[in-house]
């Protein structure tokens, strides 16, 4: 379990997080749910090492190999499909079972067609599944992701948030990953923080037990919990 206690980020004397508390419970996903600029980018790259809290503590993450997908898929342009994955997993799996994942990874996101395609000829719904890709097949026990699915129309997000409950189900990994999209969190988060507005800290947590592939967006209980989010969200 990896444990976020009284953490505080002021950038130039702006207070953005200010005593935040929350755990990140083990093989399950964790959903941060906030306004734009509220410092949940801000939150991953704390958990990653990127940026220091100025006050608070964050254990459990000591030797925790971490995947990131950023905001954009971040891909080699002079790599092919494959290369881009081969490029990561080289000094983490050996043949041949890299080849093994690599074509397990493309198969489960509808990418095995496009294996010799250079990232210039994907559409940007495929760069971002290939970087989704290339994240769940390095070798991690913590997945940060940041808005992975922003910019997508509906219909291609649905699908891909239904891929990547998949990925998520071959090792079942511990994921935080960040949205202003409640639908998403509802789909994906087997725990919802609604984080506040700035000096922002967790204003509610909530806890989705049924199982990712059986949500179903239109049931009463995620309606409600819909309506309650936005709610929040708006205050
Ligand atoms: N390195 C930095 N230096 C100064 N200010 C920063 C830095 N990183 C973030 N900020 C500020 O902190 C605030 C929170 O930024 P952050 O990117 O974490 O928000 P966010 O919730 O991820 O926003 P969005 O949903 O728009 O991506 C913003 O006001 C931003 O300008």
């Amino acid at each position: 379990m990896i444990v976020i206690k009284g953490v505080s980020k002021t950038f130039n004397g702006s207070k953005i997080l200010e005593d935040l508390f929350f755990t990140l419970e083990t093989g399950r996903i964790t959903c941060i749910l906030g306004p734009s600029g509220s410092g949940k980018t801000t939150t991953l790259q704390l958990l990653a090492g990127l940026l220091q809290a100025d006050k608070g503590t964050i254990s459990g993450l000591q030797g925790l190999p971490i995947s990131y997908v950023f905001q954009e898929p971040r891909l080699l342009p002079w790599e092919t499909v494959e290369g881009n994955m081969e490029f990561v997993l080289k000094n983490q799996i050996a043949m041949p079972q890299r080849q093994k994942v690599i074509e397990c990874y493309l198969e489960l996101m509808g990418l095995t067609a496009y294996r010799n395609y250079y990232p210039h000829t994907l559409s940007g719904g495929m760069k971002q599944r290939l970087a989704l890709c290339r994240a769940f097949a390095f070798p991690h026990q913590l997945l940060l992701m940041d808005e992975p699915f922003k910019s997508l129309d509906t219909p291609l997000k649905i699908s891909l948030l239904q891929e990547v409950a998949k990925m998520w189900h071959i090792n079942q990994n511990t994921i935080l990953f960040v949205t202003h999209d409640i639908a998403e969190g509802l789909l994906l988060g087997h725990k919802l923080l609604v984080y506040s507005n700035k000096p922002t800290s967790v204003q509610r947590e909530f806890l989705l037990d049924d199982p990712l592939c059986q949500r179903d967006l239109s049931s009463p209980t995620l309606t409600k919990l819909y309506s309650e989010i936005t709610r929040l969200l708006k205050n």
